[in-house]
């Protein structure tokens, strides 16, 4: 690529490999490029610790999966999901990836802080929260799904607990190993391979193990029970007596959840998926926001909100 001699009116263009204002292209980044600090989180195949980026000081969290234990546990395939699912999503309140690499023993995605936490250890220290924060961070889930949905992902593990908080205290939705991502043409928009955590699993799930959106949309009304009431709607003393109230309806609101709150976790608890409020079939998420309970709710520039003191 001949450099172009540069003329009194036609300034140097950089050279395709340079972006617009002549930086280096992103390299790709390796090991040796990152100071590993403290642990931040353990999973069940991935250990999460921070990491300093040398060259600019920054702090992500680096996600560490071991190549063995993937292997061994025939794992390869959720990692090959995640990757492409956090390649391909970009939203402010879902965690993004800015880097991904390996070396013989690890497989390592660099990715968003989130220095305020997982949601549910503020839903626990406050016993539920206040209706003011519940109801905003009821509408911050509720977008960053919508937008997965759009994207045609399903999450299919939403829980508190993926609900992370960044600096600013907006969410980050977090853990894509689980979830599905659906061709555009893919006839059939539904999953059917994997079931998630019992609290938040919907009864179609459990049924005919098929999940689609309406299944998300379910997790999203036990996260509002959740949030209003400090616990889970569903919660047995097991996995199976869990999965035996889920498929009974079996919950109950203790007293003080106010009327327009439980009115809307009541109408998207619905056994039968399509009669939820906000099921695909009554044309999606966005029903949700016209609910009273959101009412005074600036659905539009969320991000750009001051989110409420967490009480
Ligand atoms: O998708 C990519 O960016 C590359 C493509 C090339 C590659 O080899 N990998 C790693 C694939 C892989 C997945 C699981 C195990 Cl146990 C080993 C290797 C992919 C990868 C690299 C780093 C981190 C995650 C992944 Cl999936």
């Amino acid at each position: 690529q001949p450099r172009q001699t540069a003329t009194a009116e036609q300034p140097p263009q950089p050279s395709p490999s340079q972006d617009a204002i002549g930086r280096q292209p992103a390299r790709k980044r390796v090991v040796s490029d990152f100071d590993f600090g403290r642990t931040l989180g353990e999973g069940s195949y991935s250990t999460v610790v921070e990491a300093t980026e040398r060259a600019t000081g920054r702090v992500y969290a680096a996600k560490i999966l071991d190549k063995r234990h993937i292997i061994k546990e025939k794992k390869i395939k959720y990692v090959n999901i995640e990757r492409d699912i956090l390649q391909a999503l970009h939203h402010p309140f879902v965690v993004r990836l800015h880097y991904a690499f390996q070396d013989s023993q690890s497989l390592y995605f660099i990715l968003d802080l989130a220095p305020n936490g997982e949601l549910l250890a503020w839903i626990r220290k406050l016993g539920g929260l206040a209706e003011a924060c519940a109801r905003f961070y009821l509408a911050e889930i509720i977008t960053a799904v919508e937008y997965m949905h759009a994207e045609r992902t399903l999450h299919r593990d939403i829980k508190p607990e993926n609900i992370l908080l960044g600096s600013n205290m907006h969410i980050l939705v977090t853990d894509f190993g689980t979830a599905k991502m659906f061709k555009k043409d893919e006839p059939d928009q539904r999953a059917y391979s994997f079931v998630g955590t019992a609290e938040y699993v919907s009864p179609e799930l459990l049924t005919d193990k098929a999940a689609d959106c309406n299944s998300d949309l379910w997790a999203i009304g036990c996260i509002a029970f959740q949030l209003l009431t400090g616990r889970p709607p569903f919660k047995g003393s097991n996995e199976y007596q869990t999965f035996q109230k889920v498929l009974k309806l079996d919950y109950a609101f203790p007293p003080g959840v106010p009327p327009h709150a439980r009115d809307l976790v009541e109408r998207i608890l619905v056994l039968d998926p399509a009669s939820r409020l906000g099921s695909t079939q009554r044309g999606g998420l966005r029903e949700l926001r016209a609910h009273p309970f959101f009412r005074g709710l600036e659905w539009h520039g969320l991000p750009a909100q001051t989110p409420p003191p967490m009480a």
